[in-house]
């Protein structure tokens, strides 16, 4: 636990200040709760946009430092968030690891993708700190440039999830081949998770030595699992990345974000140790706040086509989970990233009903 002597508003010259975003993870209640949003930089600004129209692909905005930086900064301008995600994409990692990624545009990500142990024996992470280079120089321009109250988050996709778009070539709505695999050849299978995790957790240490301040384990499609598989391809390998992480950084905030866990989130906070948990749109927050607020923060959950629709469901939605989750360490987020569509407005809106201005 840091001490928090006070927390002092924004233009204060007293100068030791704790960032909110990172009091929170520290288990603080505060009156307003800190907000950021997932994927806040992205296609919904149109100074994003017009960033993305001038490089030729996705990856090479994320292996360019100063663009990368430019658009991690772009949202904080915008709205003054309260912690800003390093901008990146948790297909990095494969990448590095030297699977070919390629990101079509309208498609999304597409992958050459590996189907057996063969396949596997030809990626290898003794380069990974090498190809990732760009990234750790973007998160030194961040640290530099972002405001003093605003905090850095860096990222990484967890192993069952990284693992489906490795094995699918992409995005997947059954998940098959990577089943398939899991359930055919558990122990093959096991080679590819642990590969992915203990590059993981060297990264994300990485990550950590550039800067950052907390981070952030996406596991999209953690919910799609029966619980056995559950168990061992979502909490082993999130446990053995956290263990892996804490040995070196024990103080570094570790949010696990296993989305569509539903009655598996309880089992999962308990047997990872993460610090912080991410709740998806489906969970109920007065449940989320006697079961799991109790014992850690918790990060959520507005729906992403909440906040698209606007009007009265966005102020009715926000105000409840405000209700249901400002007693407790909290931090206000989606439960799923921004939808590109989404006004301008209806963020702002948002942000002045989160800092209590409407
Ligand atoms: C599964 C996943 C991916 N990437 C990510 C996840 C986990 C979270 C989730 O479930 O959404 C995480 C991610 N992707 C991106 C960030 C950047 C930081 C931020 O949150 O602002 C983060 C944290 C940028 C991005 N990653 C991507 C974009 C859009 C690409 C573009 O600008 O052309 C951005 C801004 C592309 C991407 N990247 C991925 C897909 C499936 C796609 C295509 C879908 C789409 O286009 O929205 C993989």
């Amino acid at each position: 636990m840091i001490k928090i002597q006070s927390i002092f508003p924004r233009g204060s010259n007293v100068t030791k200040t704790v960032k909110p975003f990172l009091a929170a993870l520290h288990g603080e209640t505060q009156a307003r709760p800190p907000i950021w949003l997932m994927r806040q930089a992205g296609r919904y600004l149109e100074e994003y946009r017009e960033v993305r129209k001038n490089v030729s692909g996705f990856l090479e905005l994320c292996y360019t430092p100063e663009l990368a930086c430019e658009v991690t900064l772009q949202p904080i301008r915008r709205f003054g968030f309260d912690a800003a995600i390093m901008f990146s994409d948790i297909l990095v990692l494969p990448d590095a690891l030297g699977q070919e990624v390629t990101f079509v545009e309208g498609e999304g990500p597409k992958l050459a993708p590996i189907r057996n142990g063969s396949d596997l024996s030809k990626l290898s992470a003794d380069w990974i700190h090498q190809r990732l280079e760009p990234v750790y120089e973007a998160i030194t321009l961040m640290k530099q440039r972002l405001p003093d109250q605003t905090a850095l988050i860096g990222f990484a996709g967890a192993p069952w999830t990284v693992a489906t778009y490795m094995i699918e070539g992409g995005s997947s709505k059954d998940f098959a081949n990577t089943k398939a695999w899991a359930f055919q050849n558990p122990n093959s299978f096991q080679d590819l998770i642990n590969l992915v995790a203990d590059a993981t957790a060297d990264y994300l240490c990485a990550q950590v030595d550039q800067g950052v301040e907390a981070v952030q384990l996406f596991d999209s499609w953690a919910g799609v699992l029966p619980e056995d598989a559950f168990a061992r391809w979502v909490i082993e390998p999130t446990k053995r990345i956290v263990d892996r992480f804490k040995q070196r950084h024990p103080d570094i905030p570790f949010i696990g974000f296993p989305r569509g866990a539903g009655i598996n989130y309880p089992a999962y906070v308990e047997a990872t140790g993460v610090t912080a948990v991410g709740l998806d749109t489906t969970v109920p927050t007065k449940w989320a706040a006697e079961t799991l607020q109790k014992k850690l923060p918790v990060q959520g959950n507005l729906d992403p086509q909440v906040l698209l629709a606007g009007g009265d469901m966005l102020d009715q939605s926000v105000g409840r989970i405000l209700e249901n989750l400002q007693d407790g360490p909290f931090i206000f987020n989606l439960g799923h990233g921004i939808i590109k569509e989404t006004p301008v407005s209806h963020v702002e809106r948002l942000m002045n009903l989160v800092r209590g201005r409407v």
